[in-house]
């Protein structure tokens, strides 16, 4: 049986705000356990929560951001569970009318070597307070409770069940990711939990409309575990499917070390939350002024910035979504192009995409670290454009300014010097070496002049190999056509 894999995420994104949604306490991390909390945090009686206004703009940014609506009027409600870290006893969330509605995202991803780009339309984008947290280790031996996180402000944001495989989800978290950073509505450090993915995975057989019964895996906070907890999941799902067994809607939990999801609870439903709404606050209203105020006081936005480069540079849509997938790519890739020039927009994108990715997933740093400077790079990429050397030697120069840690503005030209990697465009220089492999290689030269075109490779090859890869390959070609044309 052919199987197919339906994945939606919920994305639980922290705000940068200073204070915490309802309350004035600081949502600082790593502060002393529970000096955070203040009584509205923790529900004493006699106290009422006061809407965050900064959380409010920051969904407005995001919901702007997307295409999504923003809802004149949307509503908290409270969501009822019972666990240790819930001070409450319910968690103030928004159930029915939600801050921002609809919208969507497109992101580009490599599938079988081929690069691709997909559309995701979102469900929403609710506000809501986060828990506090459970501390199951070396508390005195047992377990301790730190609220300092409770009451920090959520944006969750819910996908439409339209990802189908493991590659798309990670595509997906991670231009989300790029977005809500590039927004400045959160500061992205998926260590201490401002961006956590719960995943819903389902299986059906190809052809099937309805959807199969799905399975949450709550909390990852990598892209590698949502790569990992996705494929695990699928395969444990056909295999119990195969076997005759059901799968049972349940919320899961990743083990990285086991690599493996084990069942955490049966999945309660939305009744099972009786969710209404919270009487201590009243709904909130967005104006189209507070609206068109925020919207003002935006970016450029990654959608816009995209059109941008496809239309001024050229760049195919694959392109320009890698580039915009953050803002700090974004911006060094615009100052390649300022001093490299429009001409080489495409060649820029090309190595930010190849040599220069490669570089930096190798040392495992962002491009803002990038030890070769945006400027330093344009000038590589003109030395290219110019003919002073090759690409092949390009290779090298790059390797060699990545690894020179210098802020010398002309280093390409300092390296290509030192390591004598000019291609030889000098016509004599090059007429000589051309005459040279034509005497030499008169079975090729026979075999052009019959007809065969592809036998001048052969000949090129030798030129090349002759100058010690420093020929100009351009030149060499049409010298080489010239002359067996004579
Ligand atoms: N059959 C399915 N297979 C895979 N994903 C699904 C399926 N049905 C729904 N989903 C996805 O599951 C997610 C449901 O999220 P939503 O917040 O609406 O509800 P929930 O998970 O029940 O609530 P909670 O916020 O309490 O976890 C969405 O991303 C949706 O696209
Ligand atoms: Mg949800
Ligand atoms: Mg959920």
């Amino acid at each position: 049986m052919q199987w197919e894999v339906v994945i939606g995420l919920e994305n639980h994104v922290q705000l940068t705000t200073n204070s915490k949604i309802f309350s004035g306490s600081s949502i600082k991390f790593g502060a002393e356990p529970n000096t955070q909390a203040s009584p509205v945090d923790l529900a004493l009686p006699g106290v009422l929560p006061v809407m965050n206004k900064g959380a409010v703009e920051r969904a407005i940014r995001f919901g702007l951001a997307v295409g999504a609506k923003i809802a004149p009027q949307s509503v908290f409600a409270r969501k009822n569970y019972f666990y240790p870290d819930l001070p409450k006893g319910y968690q103030i969330s928004q159930f029915e009318d939600p801050v921002v509605q609809g919208g969507s995202l497109t992101f580009a991803y490599e599938k079988d070597g081929k690069l691709e780009t997909k559309t995701v339309n979102l469900t929403r984008a609710h506000l809501e307070e986060d828990a506090g947290k459970s501390l199951h280790e070396d508390y005195h031996g047992m377990s301790g409770i730190d609220l300092n996180r409770a009451g920090t402000p959520l944006l969750e944001i819910v996908s439409e069940p339209e990802i189908r495989s493991a590659a798309e989800a990670v595509a997906y978290a991670k231009a989300l990711h790029g977005l809500v950073m590039w927004l400045g509505v959160c500061d992205g450090n998926m260590q201490e939990g401002s961006f956590r993915c719960d995943v819903n995975v389902s299986v059906r057989p190809v052809g099937q409309q309805e959807f199969g019964t799905r399975c949450e895996i709550k909390n990852l906070n990598s892209f590698r575990f949502i790569e990992e907890a996705v494929n695990y999941e699928v395969r444990r799902q056909i295999e119990l499917i195969e076997d005759g067994g059901k799968v049972v809607q349940a919320t899961r939990l990743w083990d990285p070390d086991r690599k493996e999801t084990r069942q955490m609870r049966s999945k309660e439903d939305a009744q099972d939350y009786r969710y209404f709404p919270d009487p201590d606050l009243p709904p909130l209203v967005i104006s189209q002024e507070w609206i068109d105020r925020v919207k003002a006081g935006m970016p450029e936005l990654p959608a816009a910035m995209r059109e941008r480069f496809i239309r001024d540079y050229g760049l195919p849509e694959y392109d320009s979504l890698i580039l915009t997938s953050s803002q700090a790519m974004a911006t060094y890739y615009e100052a390649v192009v300022a001093k490299a020039g429009k001409a080489n927009a495409k060649a820029a994108a090309n190595w930010m995409m190849g040599d220069v990715s490669s570089a930096l997933n190798r040392a495992d740093i962002d491009i803002e670290r990038s030890p070769v400077e945006a400027s330093q790079l344009a000038l590589l990429l003109r030395r290219i454009a110019d003919g002073t050397i090759s690409n092949n030697a390009g290779k090298k120069v790059f390797s060699l300014m990545w690894d020179a840690q210098s802020q010398d503005e002309n280093l390409a030209d300092t390296i290509i010097e030192r390591e004598g990697l000019k291609q030889i465009s000098d016509t004599g220089a090059l007429e000589a070496i051309v005459d040279e492999v034509l005497a030499a290689n008169a079975k090729s030269v026979e075999q052009y002049k019959a007809g065969k075109e592809a036998a001048i490779n052969a000949l090129i090859g030798q030129c090349m190999k002759a100058s010690k890869g420093k020929a100009n390959p351009a030149q060499v070609t049409e010298l080489l056509k010239k002359k067996l044309s004579a």
